[in-house]
């Protein structure tokens, strides 16, 4: 049984906020391994927050966290990758397999498998030679989600993953997650869907900043 992935007194503060209250507030939470989790809570309640913290991105300025695997994917929301980003779909994704491969060595065959395998995934394949530029909101997201694929993390974040995304994309989002959880990743997804929120293992709400008890 693998150690859960636990947040004990977390509190983050993003530097010039001057509101009292910080953006996360003493959070105490428990992800069991391979389950998959949504946090759900108003605009500004903190989900982007968390996920950072979990993705090492943002410092918390006291608590602790145990349990990390060596590998975290993030996936943030579309509207959070540049609009005039000069790659390609494809390329896009192949960063999922950086941090196995390094910047500079050429991916092996089994990398250009395990992307193409994401982009098929997320439906993104017809259009991999398009830049991200080029994309709507929903190709865009689909893209992220791919590279996120791609990694094979055992902690996979995804950031409101149905924000932008028609009813067809949800379904196959939804059915990668399931495959996720079925290959022993932990999933934690942010999102205002209900219906999302409703088919994961467990919901945790945030309330400014706050893991109710
Ligand atoms: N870069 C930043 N600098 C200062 N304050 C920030 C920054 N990012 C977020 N915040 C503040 O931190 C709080 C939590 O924001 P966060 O983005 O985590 O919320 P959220 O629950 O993900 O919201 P949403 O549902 O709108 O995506 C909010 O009050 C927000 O204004």
């Amino acid at each position: 049984m693998r150690e859960p992935l636990r947040l004990t007194d977390v509190t983050h503060s993003y530097a010039g906020d001057r509101r009292t209250t910080p953006s996360l507030d003493h959070v105490t939470v428990d992800f069991p391994a391979g389950s998959v989790t949504a946090l759900v809570g108003a605009n500004g309640s903190g989900k982007s927050t968390l996920l950072g913290v979990l993705a090492g991105t943002l410092h918390p300025s006291h608590g602790h966290i145990t349990g990390l695997p060596d590998a975290v994917a993030l996936v943030p929301q579309h509207s959070a990758a540049p609009d005039l980003f000069p790659v390609t779909v494809r390329d896009t994704v192949a960063m999922g397999r950086w941090r196995d491969r390094g910047l500079l060595r050429p991916l092996t065959r089994h990398d250009r498998h395990l992307v193409d395998l994401a982009m098929e995934r997320t439906g993104v394949t017809g259009f991999a030679g398009r830049t991200l530029a080029d994309l709507s909101g929903g190709q865009r997201q689909r893209t992220l989600i791919a590279q996120g694929l791609a990694q094979q993390a055992p902690l996979l974040l995804l950031d409101e993953p149905l924000s932008a995304v028609d009813a067809a994309t949800a379904e196959l989002v939804t059915r990668a997650v399931a495959e996720e959880k079925d290959a022993g990743t932990t999933v934690i997804i942010a999102t205002h869907d209900p219906v999302q929120a409703a088919g994961a293992d467990r919901v945790i709400t945030l309330d400014h900043g706050r893991v109710p008890a």
